[in-house]
């Protein structure tokens, strides 16, 4: 009997020994982790180049919401894809789910890891678009984990293909900018989920510190000047905007990437090739009659609530463009010709590596990438098509562009 007690005491003992072994080691491999965060190191872990993959998982965060999913579906639905096995949101993901969720004292572990993800997700939000080297902000995003996530005071709105992942990286090496990384879509297809839901996307931010977002299809979504207006009336709103014709080319470059059966541009381009009318229908035309979009934004938004940033000069001097975009911002001139390089083998402007970096900063292969040749005859017949409309833009912008 006595010696039955004494066997239950050791029994006992010792499986309260292994469950403070396991704990501790998950702790120590916690600490190691958030260690060489803290230290930087995180930047130098193999980022996935995002590609186009469905969604494949879902489970909900503490908060209720779909945590790193929701993000994977926006990835997702914003063109981005699932992670890689080397997706360091795939590696808190496998924490999440594996082992640390079950071990005693995993409240603690699960608060540690959400932090962890915030700092992960915007490390790896958007990769896909993002510059190969996302690492001015991942540091700055680990103290941010103090913070509170904000609703966007600025929010690049469009337009599709003008160069708007160019700008917001641009502007993530300011110190107070924040933005996610990933398109959230909000204001055009996931509404429904309601303003928390967006808010809970942003990253946290000090104060002073502005939250932004990038989302180029806003520009043409009839419901989105009223759905942000209500949102906050004083909210920022840029438009990267370029030759309607390059843009179209470029949207249609895009979508062959993806289809490579597509019609020619030639054949969706026109109505009737006889007659040489365009189809106003096909979206990659639609989106460039730029001046027809604004007057929707125009009914909410005064213009110098609008700033709009030309594709060409933000190729050609970033540094100028990104002067005005400060501004407009009322940002500290931080951005500035030092932070900027011309890569002649890329054929456009990256930013300059910071120190202790060996990785390039240009945009992925999909920005900046060749368009096909489209025949000089169907692209002076768009010319003409856009001319009047962009005259109207230049006119109720101020602002000659220079296309025509
Ligand atoms: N610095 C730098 N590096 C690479 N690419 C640059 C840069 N600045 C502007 N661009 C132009 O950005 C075009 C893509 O525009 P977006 O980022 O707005 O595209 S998207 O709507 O988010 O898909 C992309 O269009 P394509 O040239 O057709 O690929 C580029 O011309």
């Amino acid at each position: 009997m006595g010696c039955s007690i004494w066997r239950n005491r050791v029994n006992l003992g010792l499986l309260k020994a292994q469950s403070k072994v396991s704990v501790f080691f998950t702790m120590i491999i916690i600490f190691t982790y958030l260690f060489y965060c803290l230290t930087g190191y995180c930047e130098t872990l193999p980022r996935p180049m995002y590609d186009h993959h469905p969604a494949t998982s879902t489970s909900k965060n503490h908060n209720g919401q779909n945590g790193f999913h929701v993000q994977n579906s926006i990835l997702d639905g914003a063109g981005f894809a699932k992670d890689t096995p080397n997706s360091p949101v795939k590696t808190n993901r496998t924490l999440q789910s594996s082992g640390a969720k079950a071990l005693p004292g995993s409240d603690k572990l699960h608060s540690v890891l959400q932090q962890m993800g915030d700092v992960q997700r915007h490390i790896s939000d958007g990769d896909k678009e993002q510059f190969q080297d996302a690492s001015s902000s991942s540091s700055i995003s680990v103290f941010n984990s103090f913070g509170s996530k904000k609703f966007p005071q600025a929010i690049i709105i469009g337009v599709k293909k003008g160069g708007t992942r160019a700008l917001l990286e641009f502007l993530r090496i300011h110190p107070d900018v924040r933005a996610v990384g990933a398109e959230p879509h909000f204001f055009d297809r996931f509404y429904d989920k309601g303003l928390e839901w967006y808010r809970n996307l942003m990253p946290r931010t000090l104060d002073g510190q502005i939250t932004m977002e990038k989302t180029p299809s806003y520009f043409v979504t009839k419901e989105a000047p009223k759905r942000i207006f209500n949102m906050s009336r004083e909210t920022k709103l840029i438009v990267v905007v370029r030759n309607p014709v390059t843009r179209a080319i470029s949207d249609y470059t895009q979508t062959l990437s993806k289809s490579p059966g597509l019609p020619s541009f030639r054949a969706l381009a026109f109505k009737n090739a006889s007659t040489g009318l365009i189809d106003t229908s096909w979206s990659a035309v639609r989106i460039g009659i730029y001046a027809k979009h604004l007057e929707n934004w125009l009914q909410y938004f005064p213009l110098s609530r609008i700033l709009f940033v030309s594709g060409e000069r933000l190729v050609s001097h970033p540094a100028d463009e990104m002067g005005r975009v400060q501004d407009f911002l009322g940002l500290k001139g931080v951005i500035t010709d030092k932070h900027f390089y011309f890569n002649e083998t890329k054929g456009f402007p990256c930013l300059k590596k910071p120190e202790g970096s060996s990785r390039p900063r240009c945009l992925g292969k999909s920005k900046g990438r060749p368009h096909p040749q489209i025949d000089p005859e169907v692209v002076q017949r768009l010319q003409e098509f856009y001319r009047p409309f962009n005259l109207k833009f230049y006119q109720m912008t101020g602002n000659d562009f220079g296309w025509d």
